[in-house]
């Protein structure tokens, strides 16, 4: 298993970066921040695109970059992926892939790993044909796949769906949403949309001006009060869920999460696995008891952790899920009125009455790691 260890302080032309930190064997970590902030700058650091001087870089232990030792990018066990898939015309898809296998010494005869990627990636019926008859989806389901075909330890992608349309980014994302289930080493996927970290990171790195300023569990991070994102007006939760129960009658899936469980209409699935949910703040309103009859299944009990201002007219509330708020967090939207009017503070027992919980796409995630508990301590 490797884990890569980070170090970066100096300077890329004029671009400063300077940061430090490690990151887990699997799972995607999205390196995510605003344009300009320095994310390929770094995958490219990593890669040995860019030679930092007196940057340190390990894998596994294994040095690639300190003091005098810089490891060249051929030798570094990468597979990358860039915005544009880069394929060879002329080629069929076969030929792209076992190209890449031959230049890098792979025995391209090794048919087991060949179709075991072309399943993964979805392109078996695709093999024979040329790529320039593929969709913008295909072709980079085909780079992907020609990545992982040299047994990378570490895969970089950077901002892989940016120069698709809407129509082939709906096409590839189920395929890489199996990557951090799939996948047995890490993988750094840069990008500058949301919707894409909620739904492929188990981790994120956040840049802002060569800097890292947070690093952590996708769901942390989206709910930290301290960051941007939980004081969002379209606020997200992200909660990774498993799978208890179908009721086929009613065409629900029962979620065990952090604290409570979730009923969300779902199709048939294995019981045991683990699903991503998207709860949108505007979708979850506060109550102070579940007296009244209500069409909204999911009620829970939780405890208001930080009452936080957004940039926008509402506030967002911040719960802690369970009677003690020993659960996951969860972001519910409220008005100044109601804040006012339910004198709600922290430390405040209330149900959190949840409406729309979508799963997000239609594969399962990595076990999620329990989240480090922030005490209920004395709030604002
Ligand atoms: N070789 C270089 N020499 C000088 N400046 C550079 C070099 N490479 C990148 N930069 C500058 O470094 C900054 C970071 O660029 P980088 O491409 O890493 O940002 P980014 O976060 O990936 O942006 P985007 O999301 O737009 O792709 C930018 O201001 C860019 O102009």
């Amino acid at each position: 298993m490797s884990t890569l260890s980070a170090r970066f302080d100096g300077k890329v032309g004029s671009f400063r970066l300077n940061m430090e930190f490690t990151i887990p064997s699997r799972g995607v970590t999205a390196l995510f921040g605003p344009s300009g902030c320095g994310k390929t700058t770094l995958l490219r650091c990593i890669a040995g695109l860019n030679h930092m001087p007196g940057a340190e870089l390990t894998l596994d232990g294994e040095v690639w970059q300190k003091g005098r030792t810089f490891v060249p990018t051929h030798k570094r066990p990468i597979g990358y992926v860039f915005q544009e898939p880069g394929l060879f015309p002329h080629l069929s898809v076969r030929k792209n892939l076992t190209y890449g296998m031959k230049r890098a010494g792979i025995d391209s005869r090794d048919s087991e790993h060949l179709n075991e990627l072309t399943a993964l990636m979805g392109i078996e019926h695709l093999l024979e044909r040329g790529v320039t008859a593929l969709s913008g989806g295909e072709k980079q389901r085909v780079a992907i796949a020609r990545a992982l075909l040299m047994r990378p330890r570490l895969l970089l992608m950077d901002e892989p769906l940016s120069a698709l349309d809407q129509d082939n980014k709906n096409e590839i994302m189920p395929y890489l949403e199996q990557l951090h289930s799939q996948l047995e080493i890490p993988v750094i996927y840069v990008t500058h949309d949301r919707r894409e970290v909620e739904r492929l990171a188990d981790q994120l790195l956040l840049l802002r001006k060569g800097e890292l300023i947070a690093q952590g569990e996708i769901g942390e991070i989206l709910t930290n009060p301290d960051l941007p994102f939980g004081r969002s007006q379209d606020a997200v939760t992200v909660l990774d869920g498993r799978v208890r129960h179908y009721d086929a009658r009613y065409g629900l899936s029962t979620l065990q999460i952090d604290g409570g469980t979730l009923e969300v209409p779902d199709t048939l699935g294995p019981t045991g696995v683990y699903k991503r949910l998207r709860i949108a703040s505007t979708d979850v309103s506060l109550a102070l008891n579940t007296d009244q009859p209500s069409t909204i299944l999911n009620r829970l009990p939780a405890v208001i952790w930080k009452i936080l201002p957004t940039d926008g007219p509402s506030l967002n509330v911040l719960l802690r899920i369970g009677n003690m708020g020993e659960g996951s967090a969860l972001l519910a939207s409220v008005t100044r009125k109601s804040v006012e009017s339910m004198e709600l503070k922290p430390g405040q027992s209330v149900f959190a009455q949840i409406k729309g919980a979508s799963l997000l796409g239609s594969s399962t995630t990595n076990k999620p790691r329990k989240h480090q508990m922030t005490p209920l301590i004395a709030c604002e």
